[in-house]
C-alpha cells in the first residue's frame, strides 16, 4: 500500500509535535504551517488526512476551502481559536470533518487523528478494473471510491447518534439508499422505516398522510388512517424531497419536531412520537432557505448532521465496479453470464451520467436485455442530454405498433434525464400532476422488483 500523504498547517509548535505523534501508521507528512501558499499545495495535492488550523486563515482562503471538490478526497480536522467563522463551518460540514476550538483537549485531538488514520490504513488499494462485483459495500450503498468510503465512516458514527439527518446530493445518486442504511446501522434497525416523498405528497393530504386521522375527520375520511409518523414509530421516518413540502406544511412538521407530539387530524389526543428525522433533497438547502421555499428554522432541525453523497463524476473508479456490480446480479437473477467488452466497460467510464447511478443502473439494464453474451459499445444507449436539452420540439419517429405504455415510459425517462431528475419540472413539462409521475416511477420500479425499471427505451428508442 503506498503511504498516506497527511498535510499539516499547525501553527503551534508544541501542538504540532503532539498530532505528528498521533500519527502512528506510517504517513508522508507535509508541514505547510510557515508556508504562505498552504492553500494552494492542499487544493492541488490528493491529501488523505489534513489538519488546517484555521486562525489567522484569510477568510476568501477558508470559502476557497469550503467550495472546494477537495473537501470529498480528505479527512479533514480543524482547530481554531472559536471565533465564529461561516466559512469553516461551511468546510466542517461539507467535509464531515472535525472541528477543534480551543483551548484544546490534545488527549481528544491525538484519539481522533489516530482513530481515523488507522481507519485509513485498513483501507485497500482501489481496484481500477474490478471483473466481478468487487467493490466494498456498506448497508445498501456499493462503491470504493475514496468519497464513498469516507461517506461509509460518517454514516457509522451519525447511525450511532440520535441527530436528526439531512441527506443532500443530486438527483439518484443513493440518497434514499444513504437513509435507509443509516437506519439499518442504527439501534432503530428493529423497527420500521418508512419512507414518504414530500413532493409526491398532495396538499390537501399533506397532514392525514403524515399525522393519520379519525374516522370522520373529513368528507371521504371512511376510517381511521395511521399517519407516517405513526407507522414508523419507534424507528425512522425518511423525508425524501423535503423542502418541496408547501410552507404551510412545514411549519406544522416543525411543531411536531420541537414539541414531540401530534395530533391526528379530527382527534382529540395528542400523541407522542418517537422517530429519527432522515430527510433528503436535491436542491442546495442553502439556497433553497434563501429562495423562500424552505424555512430555516426547519433547516436547522433537520440537519442537525448534514450528509453529502458524492455523485459519480467525483467517484472514479467506481463507475466501472458499479456497472459489473449491476450486471453481476441482473446475471444472477437470469442465470444468465453476461459480460462486458472492453470497448463497452470505456465508454461507460467516459460518459458523465448526469443522471448518476440510476442512470448508470438503468443503462446497464438496457444492455443486459440487448446483448446475447457480449455487452458491446452498441448496447449501450446513453443519450445525449447535451444535443437534447439544445434541440428543437420535434415529434421523433415513431415505429408503427409500439405499446403506448412503452412510449409513454421513454418520454417520462426522456425528460426526467433532460430535467436531471427533477420531477417537478418533469411532470411540468409532460402535463401531468407530480403525483402521477411519482406513482408511473413507482410502478417502473416495481416491475422488476429489485427498483431496476426495465427501460421502455429497450424496446423504443426515438433517435
Ligand atoms: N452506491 C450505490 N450502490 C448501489 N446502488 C445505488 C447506489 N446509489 C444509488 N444506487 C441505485 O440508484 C438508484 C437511485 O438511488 P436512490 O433512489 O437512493 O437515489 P436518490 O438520490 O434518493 O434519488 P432521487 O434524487 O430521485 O430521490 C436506485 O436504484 C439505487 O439502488
Amino acid at each position: 500500500m503506498s503511504q498516506r500523504r497527511v498535510f499539516l498547517r499547525i501553527k503551534d509548535a508544541a501542538i504540532r509535535d503532539r498530532v505528528a505523534d498521533a500519527l502512528v501508521s506510517p504517513v508522508q507528512a507535509e508541514d505547510f504551517s510557515e508556508a504562505g501558499a498552504w492553500l494552494d499545495a492542499l487544493l492541488a495535492n490528493r491529501y488523505d488526512l489534513a489538519i488546517v488550523d484555521a486562525t489567522g486563515c484569510a477568510s476568501d482562503a477558508l470559502w476557497s476551502l469550503a467550495e472546494s471538490p477537495a473537501l470529498a478526497e480528505c479527512e479533514f480536522f480543524f482547530l481554531s481559536d472559536g471565533t465564529p467563522n461561516e466559512a469553516l463551518d461551511k468546510a466542517t460540514s461539507r467535509s464531515g470533518g472535525f472541528h477543534f476550538r480551543a483551548p484544546y483537549d490534545i488527549e481528544e485531538i491525538s484519539e481522533a487523528i489516530a482513530e481515523v488514520a488507522a481507519e485509513l490504513e485498513v483501507e485497500s488499494e482501489p481496484v481500477a478494473t474490478p471483473t466481478g462485483s468487487q467493490l466494498d459495500q456498506y448497508g445498501l450503498l456499493v462503491g470504493s471510491a475514496r468519497p464513498m468510503r469516507k461517506l461509509y465512516r460518517t454514516l457509522r458514527k451519525v447511525a450511532a447518534s440520535e441527530a436528526n439527518v439531512l441527506v443532500v446530493g443530486e438527483s439518484g445518486v443513493g440518497k434514499e439508499l444513504v437513509a435507509n442504511t443509516l437506519h439499518q446501522a442504527s439501534d432503530r434497525s428493529r423497527a420500521p422505516f418508512v419512507a414518504v416523498n414530500c413532493g409526491a405528497l398532495s396538499p390537501e393530504l399533506v397532514e392525514s398522510e403524515l399525522f393519520g386521522h379519525t374516522k370522520g375527520a373529513f368528507t371521504g375520511a371512511h376510517k381511521a388512517h395511521e399517519g407516517l409518523f405513526a407507522q414508523a414509530e419507534g424507528g425512522t421516518l425518511f423525508l425524501d424531497e423535503v423542502t418541496e413540502m408547501s410552507l404551510e406544511h412545514q411549519v406544522k412538521l416543525l411543531r411536531v419536531l420541537e414539541t414531540g407530539e401530534y395530533r391526528p387530524l379530527g382527534g382529540s389526543q395528542l400523541r407522542n412520537t418517537n422517530v429519527r428525522i432522515v430527510s433528503a433533497t436535491n436542491r442546495d438547502p442553502e439556497v433553497a432557505v434563501s429562495e423562500g421555499i424552505f424555512r430555516e428554522d426547519l433547516y436547522f432541525r433537520l440537519c442537525q448532521f448534514p450528509v453529502r453523497v458524492p455523485p459519480l463524476r467525483e467517484r472514479a473508479g467506481d463507475i466501472t465496479g458499479l456497472a459489473q456490480h449491476f450486471l453481476v446480479y441482473r446475471n444472477s437473477e437470469e442465470e444468465a453470464a453476461k459480460t462486458f467488452s472492453a470497448a463497452a466497460l470505456q465508454l461507460l467510464e467516459q460518459h458523465p451520467w448526469p443522471g448518476n447511478v440510476r442512470e448508470l443502473k438503468y443503462c446497464v439494464e438496457r444492455a443486459f436485455i440487448l446483448a446475447e453474451n457480449v455487452i458491446e459499445p452498441e448496447h449501450i444507449i446513453l443519450g445525449d442530454m447535451e444535443a437534447d436539452r439544445d434541440s428543437a420540439y420535434t415529434v421523433p419517429q415513431v415505429p408503427a405498433g409500439v405499446p403506448l405504455d412503452v412510449l409513454e415510459q421513454a418520454a417520462i425517462e426522456r425528460t426526467l434525464a433532460q430535467n436531471d431528475g427533477n420531477k417537478t419540472e418533469t411532470a411540468e413539462q409532460l402535463g401531468i400532476s407530480v403525483k402521477t409521475l411519482y406513482n408511473k416511477l413507482d410502478k417502473y420500479e416495481k416491475a422488476t422488483g429489485d427498483g431496476a425499471p426495465q427501460s421502455a427505451t429497450d424496446s423504443f428508442n426515438p433517435e
